[in-house]
């Protein structure tokens, strides 16, 4: 009883206090920000400003439908913070390209520092050098053309075994969607940390216990008010998932640890990784004494390409098969196009990849319609001026990938799903089209736009390859909840579920030589 009182009490001495800091907050900030010409922006309560307006799981629909009222240049009062938000590819091409140096730092928020160690990624880091170097190694060690391809036989045996647990339940509902995020989880680990690391399982439930909307949430809104973060239960949340993946994360430095000394010793041969490249910058370690990582700023790097590379691909990949099992003549089409193209092999092959030039647009669709990361955010760090308005040092610029895809001033029919849209269109995603920006632009762009696309693009070649799918229960195909959920990306709130039919059985490897003689 005693501590039921406590908590009360705390909680109405925490309102209070919650509310002179935003009343003193508004007060300071209706006063400056009158004087200067920002963009408009809706209506704001005393006190709260605009934080009712994204109060939701889905904010990118929201501020869409702000954005229809207050136009492509708006800003929202957020707490301390005033967002710019960007909705349209005239005003992503300002931020980010005309102005890229002014907006290349992203914005400060709990979840990163927590998580990534004080924001010590490459995700959230400021820009300057030590981001610089983080990328440059990343990019050298695992993300260049010629790294990707050089974890072909990793991508080719993961799948395959993938559609054999699919096959193993044939005939009867099948979780894709925890599967293939297992997949591309196994995919990434084995290519960035050179093994199936033992603790694998456990981090992807740990991922899942990352609270909704930590990315986004009130308490980042009033940094200075600590008690805040404990007050929406925040801090502590994400502190405990802090914990379970530092112990993770330095298992897998561990191993690599042993691994060295073995090798040292003649007893290993194992091929350099990612992490053992980052592991000879560790403090005071060898001649790199220009650039110096702690254990804890190589941890913050593994989680960012578990974290960055995962959900990003996994997502993307059932958002195309939920697409496509409601649109049953894209699904046709794509496998027509699969079949032909690996029947005479008996097998998928990585090296045909670019022949699938139908599947390729449907991936390209998908990401139009469900960016994975619909939000993308950075900080003003000098005052500019963006077709007559004023943007100052510290306004927050959200960039709404999103619903520029779905913008009908340059998408026919936004919000079908057609991937005819991309045939014969040389439109891509490599930062020069700012109608189409699933994976950003400038140079926080996302560098591992090549890892992500091959994985995306090879695992549906596998499933369209081997299987024909049906929907369970009898369920209808209009009826699929294509409902989605923001966490730190945006994923299908309901996992998918579907039943495969072999089609193509997985054939050892006489029978593929056999079928090749045969062509
Ligand atoms: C379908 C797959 C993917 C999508 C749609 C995607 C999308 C994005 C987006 C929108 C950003 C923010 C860009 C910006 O601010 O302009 C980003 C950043 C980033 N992505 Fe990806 N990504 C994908 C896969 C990957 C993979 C496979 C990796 C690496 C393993 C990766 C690593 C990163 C990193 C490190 C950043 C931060 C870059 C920086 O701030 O300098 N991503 N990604």
């Amino acid at each position: 009883m005693d501590s039921e009182l406590h908590n009360i009490l705390a909680l109405i001495i925490s309102f209070f206090l919650f509310m002179i800091l935003a009343l003193k907050t508004w007060t300071n900030l209706s006063k400056t920000e009158s004087s200067t010409n920002i963009p408009p922006g809706p209506w704001k309560l005393p006190i709260i400003g605009n934080m009712h307006n994204l109060l939701t799981s889905t904010p990118h629909r929201r501020l869409r439908d702000l954005a229809k009222i207050y136009g492509p240049l708006m800003h929202l009062q957020l707490g301390v913070f005033v967002a710019i938000v960007v909705s349209s590819a005239e005003y992503a091409k300002e931020i980010l390209k005309t102005n890229d140096l002014i907006f290349a730092s992203r914005p400060h928020i709990l979840a990163a520092d927590i998580l990534f160690y004080e924001s010590s990624d490459i995700v959230f880091s400021r820009y300057g050098n030590y981001w610089r170097h983080l990328r440059k190694i990343c990019n050298m060690e695992l993300l260049t053309q010629n790294c990707v391809k050089s974890f072909q036989p990793i991508r080719e045996k993961e799948f395959t075994s993938l559609v054999k647990i699919i096959d193993s339940h044939k005939g009867s509902p099948f979780n894709l969607s925890e599967a293939v995020l297992s997949s591309i989880y196994h995919i990434i680990s084995r290519s960035a940390f050179g093994m199936k690391s033992k603790n694998q399982e456990q981090f992807i439930s740990v991922l899942k216990e990352i609270p909704p909307g930590a990315g986004f949430n009130v308490a980042d809104l009033f940094p200075s008010a600590k008690w805040l973060q404990l007050l929406t239960g925040l801090r502590p949340q994400l502190e405990k998932v802090h914990r379970q993946f530092d112990r993770i994360l330095g298992d897998i430095i561990d191993e690599h640890k042993k691994q060295k000394s073995k090798d040292k010793d003649g007893q290993g041969d194992a091929k350099e990784d990612l992490v053992d490249v980052l592991l000879k910058f560790q403090d005071g370690n060898g001649s790199n004494q220009d650039f110096c990582l702690t254990t804890n700023n190589i941890k913050a790097i593994i989680l960012d390409m578990f974290g960055a590379g995962g959900e990003t691909s996994s997502f993307t990949i059932i958002w195309a098969m939920a697409e496509m099992i409601r649109e049953p003549r894209v699904m046709n089409k794509a496998q027509i196009e699969v079949r032909e193209t690996f029947d005479m092999k008996g097998r998928v092959d990585e090296s045909c990849i670019d022949e699938l030039k139908y599947l390729k647009s449907v991936v390209k669709e998908t990401l139009r319609l469900h960016p994975p990361i619909p939000l993308f955010a950075r900080d003003c760090e000098q005052p500019c001026e963006i077709k007559g308005y004023r943007i100052s040092v510290k306004h927050k610029v959200i960039v709404n990938a999103w619903a520029i895809g779905r913008d009908s001033s340059y998408w026919t029919e936004p919000e079908r799903f057609y991937p005819e849209r991309f045939i014969d269109n040389p439109i891509d995603h490599k930062g020069t089209n700012f109608d189409y920006i699933p994976f950003g632009a400038g140079r926080r762009i996302c560098p591992g736009s090549t890892l992500g696309l091959i994985n995306v693009e090879l695992s549906l070649a596998f499933l369209l390859y081997h299987f024909d799918w049906k929907l369970p229960n009898g369920m209808k195909k209009e009826d699929l909840d294509m409902t989605d959920q923001y966490g730190l990306t945006v994923s299908k709130k309901d996992d998918l579920y579907l039943i495969p039919v072999t089609a193509r059985p997985i054939l050892n490897r006489e029978a593929c030589m056999q079928a090749k003689k045969g062509e």
